[in-house]
């Protein structure tokens, strides 16, 4: 069986009045949901205790991002430990905008990956293809390679800390969306990919994100692959993510 997941991710947005008017909305809402969802909120890190304080229950707090290293001398770095410090459970790691605009590569975030997982936190690794990668037919291959690499270093004992979010770049905050049943093949691929890693591909939760809404929620979330969802924009609004996270069916997934 699998976890139902919803998380949202702020990317740099929010500010002090937002924490306020979101996360008791938010936090009460899932409280009263049913359909055994798990929710994630990942502020800007600055925000992350603010958020904590006011979380409980089923919603629980995330970081967008970690140092690929433990400690020390990296000015403007936030490591895995500190944020499980602070109280934060989940990490987000090599979402495409830290691809894009940080120069994130595998082999940097198979780094932050094992940083997080060393700090007990768990892990969700985004991937996702282009569009000039799916037009050219490698979508599949891209998405794989990443799924391998950025999780090369996993131990045996660390796979129930890791979640998969596919994200495919040109549907984030663009409103276009993958069909349900291209999504659904992906996620499939990448169920196929983290058992030949070795994973036990069956039990690790596979979210979709990029363009989620209220209305295009339900369908995504029925597929069989489909385990939850990773939300941008959606997340910013608290009836817009409660909706998506009442949107998750009510049954068992794997
Ligand atoms: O991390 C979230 C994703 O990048 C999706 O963002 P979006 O829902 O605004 O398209």
């Amino acid at each position: 069986m699998r976890r139902k997941i919803v998380a949202g991710n702020w990317k740099m947005n929010g500010s002090t009045e937002l924490v306020e008017q979101l996360v008791d909305p938010v936090r009460d809402g899932v409280g009263a949901l049913d359909n055994g969802v798990e929710v994630v909120i990942i502020p800007p890190a600055l925000y992350a205790r603010d958020v904590l304080v006011r979380a409980r229950g089923r919603l629980s707090v995330g970081v967008q991002n970690v140092s690929q290293w433990r400690s020390g001398a990296y000015t403007g770095e936030v490591s895995a430990a500190m944020a499980a410090d602070l109280g934060c459970r989940v990490a987000l790691v090599g979402h495409s905008e830290r691809r894009q605009y940080f120069g994130e590569t595998d082999a940097v975030i198979a780094e932050k990956v094992a940083q997080a997982l060393s700090a007990e936190l768990e892990v969700i690794l985004c991937v996702g293809e282009t569009l000039n990668e799916r037009e050219a037919g490698d979508a599949e291959a891209v998405v794989t390679g990443q799924v391998r690499q950025g999780l090369a270093r996993v131990a045996a004992a660390q796979w129930s800390r890791v979640v998969v979010a596919y994200e495919p770049v040109w549907a984030i905050g663009t409103g276009q969306t993958a069909t349900a049943e291209d999504a659904q093949c992906m996620h499939r691929a990448i169920r196929q990919a983290l058992a030949e890693a070795g994973a036990p591909a069956e039990t690790i939760s596979v979210l979709y994100g990029g363009s989620v809404k209220a209305d295009n929620a339900a369908a995504l979330f029925a597929q069989p692959d489909i385990d939850g969802g990773l939300i941008g924009g959606a997340s910013l609004v608290a009836e817009d993510f409660l909706s998506i996270c009442r949107a998750m069916p009510a049954g068992a997934k794997g």
